[in-house]
């Protein structure tokens, strides 16, 4: 499978999403600026691997600082990550990679300037490496969730392309395939992005998993004719009391999967968590250019002038959420108490 995103030397190269399936294509960010960019026009999406980009974008900017004294060099960095921080308002790994990257800066305020570089690249590194592993970890615990012969639904992409490998709710699919387990995928396209039809069926084909693509408004057939065994999709911020934020049209599979009897699960990493926010009504939803709803491939589907709504997530709330799997464990309900205490284990 390619890699989503590398730093190599001076560069960090992701595969451009926007472009999947039709042309395998390789963006290099030179600057900080180049990685929000990248982050804003969705060439690099999917809330981990958001993380991800934005702390190497940190080590990117940090290397571009000439200050050689701690105050003025955090003072630039600082600078450079509240405009990183606007790139995207939903997804808290944003925030999460941010906080993360200049509480090691104050850490080591003693190095000296170039020797401060060095460690934020190793914690850019550390982040990646990390993630991986996160979703690895992920994987066994959900997988144990999932049996012989199942199909599951997915919404969006929340796969190797969404993280810095092997992805959440994907993640959860690829352990339940290692560890022998027949099932296949059905995958929502996911309008207007089309991160079903153009990044989950393209990875899971990669893969040799079984996938089958169904539009938006099929899955309440397939519900219907018990077609669907389970549920598993991603998360970009879980408030404390579970409610979940993802994609737009997350919340109406939930609603769906409550009426058939159908356990939905939502997989995502402890960095995912906002246990600052009570509930998901605190959750900001991204509102993106209504040029994305009106056009399909950058087709016009609609007549000029027309007005167009595109909120780009939705929140489902807790009590449609059968369980969140994390690389520390399941949460079940109350999760209030459950989410705690695996953010405490972390
Ligand atoms: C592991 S990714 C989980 C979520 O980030 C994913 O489901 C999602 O909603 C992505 O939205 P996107 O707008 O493509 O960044």
């Amino acid at each position: 499978m390619v890699k989503t995103i590398e730093y190599l030397d001076g560069v960090v190269r992701m595969i451009d999403q926007t472009r999947l399936p039709n042309e395998t294509v390789f963006v290099d960010c030179k600057t900080i600026e180049d990685v929000g960019n990248a982050i804003r026009t969705m060439i690099i999406r999917g809330a981990p691997a958001i993380g991800v980009a934005a702390a190497m974008g940190i080590s990117l900017g940090a290397n571009s600082i000439n200050a050689t004294g701690y105050d003025a060099f955090f003072a630039q960095l600082a600078k450079q990550c509240d405009a990183l921080g606007q790139a995207r308002p939903t997804a808290v790994n944003l925030k999460w990679a941010i906080d993360r990257m200049l509480t090691v800066t104050k850490a080591h305020n003693h190095l000296p300037v170039a020797e401060l570089k060095q460690r934020l690249k190793q914690e850019a590194m550390a982040i990646y490496h990390e993630d991986i592993a996160t979703n690895e970890k992920m994987g066994g615990f959900g997988q144990s969730l999932i049996a012989d012969g199942n199909t599951i639904l997915t919404h969006c992409n929340a796969g190797a392309l969404a993280t810095a490998g092997f992805g959440t709710a994907l993640g959860v699919v690829r352990a339940a395939v290692n560890a022998g387990k027949n099932v296949r995928v059905l995958a929502n396209e996911t309008r207007p992005f089309l991160q079903g039809a153009r990044l989950t069926a393209w990875e899971l084909k990669e893969d040799n998993i079984p996938v089958k693509l169904i539009t938006d408004n099929m899955c309440g057939h397939f519900m219907r004719k018990q077609e669907i065994d389970v549920v598993v999709v991603g998360a970009d911020r879980i408030a404390a009391n579970g409610d979940v934020a993802n994609k737009i049209g997350t919340y109406m599979v939930a609603v769906m999967a409550r009426q058939h009897g159908i356990p939905f699960y939502v997989a995502a990493p402890i960095s995912t968590l906002d246990l600052t926010l009570a509930s998901g009504d605190d959750i900001p939803i991204e509102e993106r250019s209504a040029d994305e709803v009106v056009t399909l491939n950058k087709h016009r589907i609609a007549p000029e002038g027309v007005e167009a709504a595109h909120p780009a997530f939705d929140i489902t709330p807790n009590e449609f959420v059968t369980a969140i799997i994390t690389e520390q464990g399941i949460a079940r309900p109350p999760y209030n108490e459950s989410l705690k205490a695996l953010a405490g284990k972390a």
